[in-house]
Parts: structure tokens; C-alpha cells; sequence
């Protein structure tokens, strides 16, 4: 018999069954996100030691096995960088053509998406919120709300992480906060 694996997030982070070798865990801090919030000044003044956000990766598969399946969980704090909030990195994958869902589990913000023509918009996340990011489209979630906005993810093993154009090119347009209303720019 073996030990179910359980996504609830105060499980998949506290529970010792989870600390396999298929279960990464990782953090980035604002110290991390050098460069990806567009207010350099607001950003310099912040502790770079806050923490953004934490991923809970359960990889059951080796990375790039075809036709392998990863499931993610991320809480996302709530903050902003000036006006901007709180977001992933973000990323293509760098097996360019590979899909992803996302779903929102609690709290509230918004999926930014950029297809390769430089296209942006952004779909609404909220717990029980449902999102197919298709291949080809560079994905990246905003905190909105007050509170932590926590979301899951599955992708394909063989889909990586291409964070090389993001960091060279950015999104072609941010999510900010315009009088108290999250807004595209
Ligand atoms: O990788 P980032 O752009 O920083 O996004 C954070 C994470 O969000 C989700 O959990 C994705 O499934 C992960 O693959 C990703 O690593
Ligand atoms: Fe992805």
C-alpha cells in the first residue's frame, strides 16, 4: 500500500507524507524577480528577502518523459511592486507546443497570457476557476485580492520551462492597479 498523495494545499505543504523525492518544493523571494516588475525604484526599496510566492511541484514521472503528467499547487502572496501586483515569473515552455491547465483554489487574481505574436489578456481566477492554457501561449498569475491566492497546475513532463524569453522580452503589457481596479496597461 502506498501513501495517497493529497493536493489540499495545507496538506501538500505541511504533511510529512510528502516529502518524497517526486515532491519538489521551492520559494521565490522578491530578490528572485530581479527585473520583472517595471517599478525599479519601488522594487529597490523592498525587502528582497519577502516572499513571493511557493511552488509545490509533484513530479511522479523523470522530467521530459513523454506522456507523463507533473501537478503543481503555488500560493501567490498578495503585495505589489508599485502598482503592480504580486505575479509569477512566468514562462513559455520550452517544448514550445505543450498545453497546461491551471485552476484557481483560493483567492482571486488573474492569469495573464501572451500568445508568440505579443497578443496579452488576462482570464479571471477565483477558486474553482478553470483555465487551458494552450501551447504556444507564455503564462504568468497576478495576486489581486488581499489575501494569498493559491492555484494548481498540471503539465506535461516533457513540456520544461522556457523563462529565457520572458527575462529577455518581457509580457507586452502588466497588470496594475489603476484606482483601486486591476488593469492591463
Ligand atoms: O515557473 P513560474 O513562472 O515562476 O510559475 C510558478 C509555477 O506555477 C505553476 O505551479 C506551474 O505549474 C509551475 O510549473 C510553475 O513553476
Ligand atoms: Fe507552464
Amino acid at each position: 500500500m502506498r501513501t495517497n498523495k493529497v493536493f489540499i494545499p495545507e496538506v501538500f505543504f505541511t504533511n510529512d507524507c510528502l516529502t518524497g523525492e517526486d515532491v519538489v518544493k521551492s520559494t521565490r523571494v522578491l530578490g528572485d524577480l530581479d527585473g520583472v516588475f517595471q517599478d525599479k525604484e519601488a522594487y529597490g526599496k523592498m525587502n528582497k528577502e519577502q516572499v513571493v510566492y511557493h511552488v509545490s511541484s509533484y513530479l511522479p514521472v523523470l522530467e521530459s518523459t513523454p506522456g507523463g503528467l507533473f501537478m503543481g499547487i503555488t500560493t501567490l502572496y498578495s503585495g505589489k511592486v508599485g502598482q503592480e501586483y504580486f505575479m509569477t515569473k512566468g514562462h513559455f515552455h520550452s517544448n514550445s507546443d505543450r498545453a497546461e491547465f491551471y485552476w484557481g483554489v483560493e483567492g482571486e487574481g488573474f492569469l495573464i497570457l501572451m500568445d508568440e505574436r505579443r497578443n496579452v489578456w488576462a482570464e479571471r481566477m477565483f477558486p474553482g476557476s478553470l483555465h487551458y492554457i494552450p501551447g504556444k501561449v507564455a503564462h504568468r498569475v497576478a495576486n489581486t485580492g488581499y489575501q494569498k491566492l493559491v492555484f494548481s497546475a498540471c503539465w506535461p513532463s516533457d513540456a520544461g520551462h522556457d523563462y529565457a524569453t520572458i527575462a529577455d522580452t518581457g509580457f507586452a503589457r502588466r497588470l496594475v492597479d489603476v484606482n483601486g481596479v486591476p488593469t492591463l496597461v
